[in-house]
């Protein structure tokens, strides 16, 4: 498919799908919920349909392709679901590793096998009490998708959970996402240093509303960084959010991008002739999904980005900051590692990305590695220069509508 922008000042009214993230927490609560209750704005993203397919399914297979939290998720609940499940996914979700919940699980009294190799997915789950033990360690360095799936069951369990987290945490906003939501289904917990308590609850049923997605918000904050002046409203997305991905507004400050929020959601605005800055540095710890957005912006303006905190990238859909080098290759821009004595002094590794994207050779033709956020993140490009993705289908995984909604803010969505 190849986006093209005809120029001129950005503008565009839209309302953005549901955010997966809270989608697939509010689906996984109702499922633990004695009741039910009616879930509004969810998410379209493949990722939730597979989800919400896969707690009512009585398959002995149950596949969940490329759906990370999806797979989390289920991990921890068909523990508790009687019969055996086999939990399988892509080729990709079978290197992701899945040991450090398996263990946990485990520990807890689990009835887990792996099904090929070992710490990684496909996982055969038969039923258990899970009745062993209260109280796991995690290490909270590799993935919150674990913690997060230990969470949500724990009100369920007999004697509910203490779990204590090991080493740095990434992804923090991510847990107090679910945290935030089983308060809110009227699950309460506390902390006790860096152990979460969870006593045996019940969820309360309550109607329930998605915010819109932040993340997805993100490629939009993009465009009208990359554009000559934007003026753009979104509805459906407010700074009091679940999400952490909500930092984007703060981060795109930098480039000119300013927010309002109305009661309807935001309205951004870049005013023309504002001026990039000549070095953009971020920690990406707390918020991995917009790494991608940023590099490209950064890359099409030619600002020098120094980021930290991403070293969860090479376990998601693809090794993201692999991938986004070779393509952001391809414009002459660079990405690398900083050797570790350069840095040895601050303990943080940094990439360094440097280059303003070169369009000299014409169209350049973008992978997008399995990885929705390869396409989204690089799309924004367009309004420099017409860029083809290849695999453009691969934004289903949590935003489907993304091209028609770029075609309603004056792009061209034309497959090839
Ligand atoms: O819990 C969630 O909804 C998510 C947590 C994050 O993963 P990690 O905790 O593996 O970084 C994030 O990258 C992913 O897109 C969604
Ligand atoms: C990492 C992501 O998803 P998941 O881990 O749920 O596959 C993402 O949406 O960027």
């Amino acid at each position: 498919m190849t986006i093209s922008y005809p120029g001129g000042p950005l503008r565009g009214h839209l309302r953005l799908t549901g955010s997966k993230s809270i989608a697939n927490r509010a689906l996984l609560i109702r499922a633990l919920t004695p009741g039910g209750f009616a879930i509004h704005g969810m998410a379209a993203a493949d990722d939730t349909v597979r989800l919400q397919q896969l707690l009512v399914s009585g398959e002995d297979v149950l596949d969940c392709g490329p759906a990370g939290t999806t797979y989390r998720f289920l991990t921890g609940y068909l523990c508790r679901r009687r019969g055996t499940q086999l939990l399988t996914g892509s080729q990709r979700m079978k290197e992701r590793p899945i040991g450090i919940l398996v263990e946990a699980l485990r520990t807890l009294g689990a009835n887990i096998e792996y099904a090929e190799k070992e710490g990684y997915p496909p996982l055969r789950i038969g039923y258990s009490a899970l009745d062993r033990s209260d109280r796991v360690s995690i290490a909270a360095d590799t993935s919150s998708q674990y913690i997060s799936s230990l969470l949500m069951l724990a009100p369920t369990l007999p004697t509910g959970l203490k779990l204590t987290l090991e080493g740095e945490i990434v992804s923090l906003p991510y847990i107090k996402m679910t945290l935030a939501l089983m308060e809110y289904f009227g699950v309460h917990h506390h902390w006790e240093g860096q152990t979460i308590v969870v006593n045996p609850q019940y969820y309360q049923a309550r109607d329930f509303t998605v915010e819109a997605d932040w993340s997805a918000a993100s490629y939009y904050y993009s465009l009208a960084a990359l554009s000559e002046s934007a003026d753009l409203r979104i509805d459906g997305l407010f700074a009091d959010s679940l999400q952490g991905d909500a930092v984007v507004h703060k981060l795109y400050e930098e480039f000119g991008v300013t927010t309002t929020f109305t009661e309807k959601g935001i309205h951004l605005h870049k005013p023309a002739g504002t001026e990039p800055p000549a070095l953009f540095e971020h920690n990406f710890v707390e918020c991995p999904d917009i790494a991608q957005t940023l590099m490209a912006t950064c890359a099409g303006l030619g600002v020098q980005g120094l980021y930290s905190g991403l070293q969860t990238l090479f376990i998601k859909e693809t090794d993201r900051v692999k991938a986004m080098k070779t393509e952001l290759g391809k414009l002459g821009v660079s990405l690398y590692k900083i050797p570790s004595r350069m840095t040895e002094k601050t303990g943080i590794n940094y990439f360094a990305q440097e280059g303003r994207a070169d369009f000299a050779a014409g169209t350049p033709r973008f992978a997008t590695y399995h990885d929705h956020r390869m396409a989204m993140s690089l799309a924004p490009l367009a309004l420099l220069h017409p860029v083809a993705l290849e695999d453009p289908a691969v934004v289903n995984k949590s935003y489907p509508d993304f091209y028609r909604d770029l075609t309603t803010l004056g792009l061209t969505a034309r497959e090839d």
